[in-house]
């Protein structure tokens, strides 16, 4: 049986301001600091104990990383970045705040946006100074690999070979693993070892800086998960994700 931890950033500033974040690289807040050495903290309080670490490339998956591996005594051991683990890009949405979109826009809208699998937000436009082309980060990628926009399904696409080439043959040599991603990206990942349909995959929403311990078997099948902490906390976090995309009453 193998472990492996999932872990999304803790609150960041476009977080507390309500507003589409994707690939903007906005950093933590205070709460977000707390969270991430929150998260630290309990997965040390629980005995668990790291070898490897793979992120995103935005500061706020990397912060958390530092500051829960910190918490852990652990800023020692290697730390992987791709951009695969990214948050989704969000489009034209970036930078909107969630609330006041939805009631331009709809509740309902909205919840395609943020939800669905396959229709992805309005693009950037090409000329764009937010384009990732624009972002030395990225100047590894090939024109298609940079998007303009995604949906759940492209962020799939681009997730599911880093854990296929990358992480499974990891965990497989027997490696503990934290993987310190963002909302959706997770979202793909989740999706894909539950075999979550693309129906259910809008309900799922997951909080903050909460430690999600996916225990599997031989085959990297799940047999179980969990959040670490207080799950009525937890509950409400995830559900207060859900209502970001709706118009204030
Ligand atoms: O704005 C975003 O990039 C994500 C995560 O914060 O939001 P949502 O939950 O709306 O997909």
């Amino acid at each position: 049986m193998y472990k492996v931890v999932l872990l999304r950033h803790g609150e960041s500033q476009w977080n507390l301001e309500n507003r589409f974040t994707g690939w903007t690289d906005v950093d933590l807040t205070e709460a977000g600091i707390g969270q991430a050495s929150g998260a630290g903290k309990i997965l040390k309080e629980q005995g668990f104990t790291f070898d490897q670490a793979y992120t995103s490339v935005l500061k706020r998956a990397i912060r958390t990383l530092w500051l829960a591996l910190d918490e852990m005594d652990l800023m020692w051991i290697p730390v992987e970045r791709d951009w695969r683990l990214n948050e989704r890009h969000y489009g034209d949405l970036q930078g909107l705040n969630k609330a006041e979109t939805a009631k331009k826009f709809g509740d309902e809208q909205v919840l395609v946006w943020r939800r669905s699998y396959d229709t992805p937000p309005p693009p950037l436009d090409p000329g764009d100074e937010r384009c990732p082309g624009n972002d030395q980060r990225y100047a590894n990628l090939s024109a298609e690999q940079l998007p303009l926009t995604e949906c759940l399904k492209d962020t799939v696409e681009r997730v599911m070979p880093y854990w296929h080439e990358t992480i499974a043959p990891a965990i497989k040599a027997g490696k503990k693993l934290i993987i310190v991603a963002h909302g959706n990206s997770l979202r793909a990942l989740v999706k894909y070892l539950d075999d979550v349909s693309e129906e259910d995959i809008v309900g799922l929403n997951i909080p903050t800086g909460v430690p999600l311990v996916y225990e599997l078997d031989e085959n990297l099948k799940p047999i179980r998960h969990e959040y670490l902490g207080d799950q009525a906390a937890i509950q409400a976090a995830m559900d207060a994700v859900a209502k970001q995309g709706q118009a204030k009453k």
